[in-house]
Parts: structure tokens; sequence; C-alpha cells
């Protein structure tokens, strides 16, 4: 039987979170820990485990169809391979940051200074388009360090919440991208295993969009229900059901959980009681 070949980080920021969606599609697999191939036990696939930095080369010879992978690292070194879903895990930024005491007023402070990067085709990529030349540094990790040890006038490395630079004492000048998990497609598939990718996207879509919503249920006087479901952008419209207790109502719908904070307290100010909001596990459109 074909299977779809899926590379996932062996270790490391995306190793869990990648897991943990293709066990939300349905798809159960052994977690890497001591073996670095691995079969779904109920979906055509099989499953590398391997380092973030090597997967864009398997993606380009096809040793691997897809992978689970920061958006950064396919940019840096993915040339030719696409993706068409993000995952909305592993949020971060690739940025420029100097010494905090730099008093940094344009790109053109970088024209002739070193950068020490583990990105530097991005750098290069960066500052080439502002036309500016610097010198690249290219050291794998601890990057953070190295303005504090000589080696380098700033760096460029990932971002998120800004801790890393800050204590040491960096702080960040240019965002250069924005970066998530993506699903990547290696361009050598073949057409049987696309077959199996469409199926695969159709599982992670219905996940990401469930993800996305709540599904929630109140309790509402009758002569107040006009009011409170024009509160409600449901997927159609609410589901209204009528209480035990005469003139009550039980309504219910899925809201984008963001959506929800911004309505609730016209909610109750609207009348209604009893709010239940519960997570959604799948959800198709
Ligand atoms: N601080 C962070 N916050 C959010 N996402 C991050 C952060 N650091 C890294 N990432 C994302 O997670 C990915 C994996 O990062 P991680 O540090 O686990 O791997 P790595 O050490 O770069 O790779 P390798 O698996 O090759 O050792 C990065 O490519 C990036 O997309
Ligand atoms: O802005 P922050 O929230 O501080 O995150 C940024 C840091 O996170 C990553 O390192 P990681 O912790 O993955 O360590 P690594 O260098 O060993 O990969 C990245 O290389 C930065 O150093
Ligand atoms: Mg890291």
């Amino acid at each position: 039987m074909t299977k779809i070949r899926i590379a996932i980080q062996k270790s490391g920021r995306l190793n869990e979170d990648s897991i943990e969606i293709l066990k939300n599609c349905g798809i159960s697999i052994d977690n890497g820990k001591d073996q670095l191939k691995a079969s779904a036990r109920n979906f055509p696939m099989e499953v590398f485990y391997l380092r973030n930095g090597d997967i864009p080369q398997y993606l380009k010879d096809g040793v691997v169809d897809i992978a689970i992978i920061g958006e950064n690292v396919l940019i840096e070194k993915g040339e030719g391979i696409g993706f068409d879903v993000r995952l909305g895990f592993s949020k971060c930024k690739v940025s420029l940051a100097v010494p905090k005491e730099v008093k940094y007023s344009s790109i053109n402070y970088f024209e002739g200074k070193r950068i020490a990067t583990s990105y530097p085709n991005t750098v290069k990529g960066y500052l080439k388009e502002k036309g500016i030349s610097a010198d690249i540094h290219i050291i794998n990790g601890s990057v953070e360090i190295a303005p504090n040890i000589g080696l380098a006038d700033g760096i460029c490395d990932i971002v998120s919440s800004g801790s890393t630079l800050f204590k040491n004492g960096l702080k960040e000048v240019e965002v250069m991208l924005k970066s998530e998990a993506v699903l990547a497609v290696s361009p050598k598939i073949s057409e049987e295993r696309k077959k199996i990718l469409t199926k695969l996207q159709f599982r992670i879509e219905a996940v990401l969009t469930a993800r996305q919503s709540k599904y929630v249920l109140l309790n509402a006087p009758n002569n107040k229900l006009d009011k409170i479901i024009s509160l409600l952008p449901g997927m159609r419209s609410p589901t209204v059901l009528p209480l035990a207790e005469e003139g009550w109502s039980s309504v219910h719908t899925v809201i984008n959980k963001n959506k929800f904070w911004e309505v609730i307290d016209e909610l109750k100010q609207a009348g209604a009681e009893g709010i239940l909001v519960c997570p959604i596990e799948k959800m198709v459109l």
C-alpha cells in the first residue's frame, strides 16, 4: 500500500505540536523518542523524525513528500518548496538586533558591519534588497551572545517574546519576516501520494477551523431572543430549543473564540443566562 512520507522535527519546539495536530486528525503515531521512523496505525503515512534544519533538503530530494516545518527555515533553505497550509503554532519573527546602547536610526547602520546569524541567506537577501553590504558570520546557536563577546556588531535570529534579546542587552531593530509552522510539500510528490495529501489537508482544515471556534449554549427569555440572536454571528443561524420552564429558550451556536469575548457583556445585558462555552474537536464547513 502506498503511504505518504511526512517529516517532523525529532525534538525541539515543533515536535509536540506536530504530533498533536496529527493526533487531532485521528492519526496516531509514536513520539519518535527512540524510533526515527514510524508508521501511523490508522492512516497511510510513514513518519520520519528529523532535524528541522535538514528537512528542506529531504523535501527537495523527494525523500519525504511533506513536512511540518517553520516557514522561516523554508525561506532560508527551501527554495522551490511550496506550502499551502499554515498550522497556527510556533509563531515567531526573524529579526535584526543590535546592542541596546546603539543609536539606531536606519538599516544603513549595518553597512560594513558584522552580523552573526544562523540565517545567512535570509539576511543576505534582505540586505541586498536594501542596498546594504555587511559581513555575515554564520553560527549555529546562541547567536544572541555574539555582540557581547566581540564577534559581531549585530545579530539576526528568531524573536518571539523578546526575552532572549533583553537578557543579552540587545534590541530588535528590523523585523525581516514573520513565521509559523506550515505543511510543506515536496516538488517531487507523486500523483498517488497527492491523493493522500488531499485527505490529510481536509482533516487539518477541520482541526484548525475547530481550534478557532467555540460552541456556545445559553438560556434566554423568549422576549429577548431577537436581540440575543442578533449578537451571535453563527455558522448559519443559531439553534433555538424551548426550555422546560415556560417562556424560556436555550440558544446554541458556534462562534469564533475571539468574537466571544467581544460579545459576552452585551449578551448578559440582553438577558442571556447560564452561558456555557465548549471546545469543538472537528469542524467541517
Ligand atoms: N522562541 C520561539 N518561539 C516560537 N517559535 C520558535 C522559537 N524558536 C524557534 N521557533 C520555531 O520553531 C522552529 C524550531 O525551532 P527549534 O529551536 O526547536 O529548532 P532548531 O534548533 O532550529 O532546529 P533543529 O531541529 O535543526 O535542531 C524554528 O525554525 C522556528 O520556526
Ligand atoms: O524571543 P524569545 O521568546 O526569547 O525566543 C527567541 C529565542 O528562541 C530560540 O532559541 P531556543 O530557545 O529555541 O534555543 P536554541 O538556540 O537552542 O534553538 C531563538 O533562537 C531565540 O534565541
Ligand atoms: Mg531554537
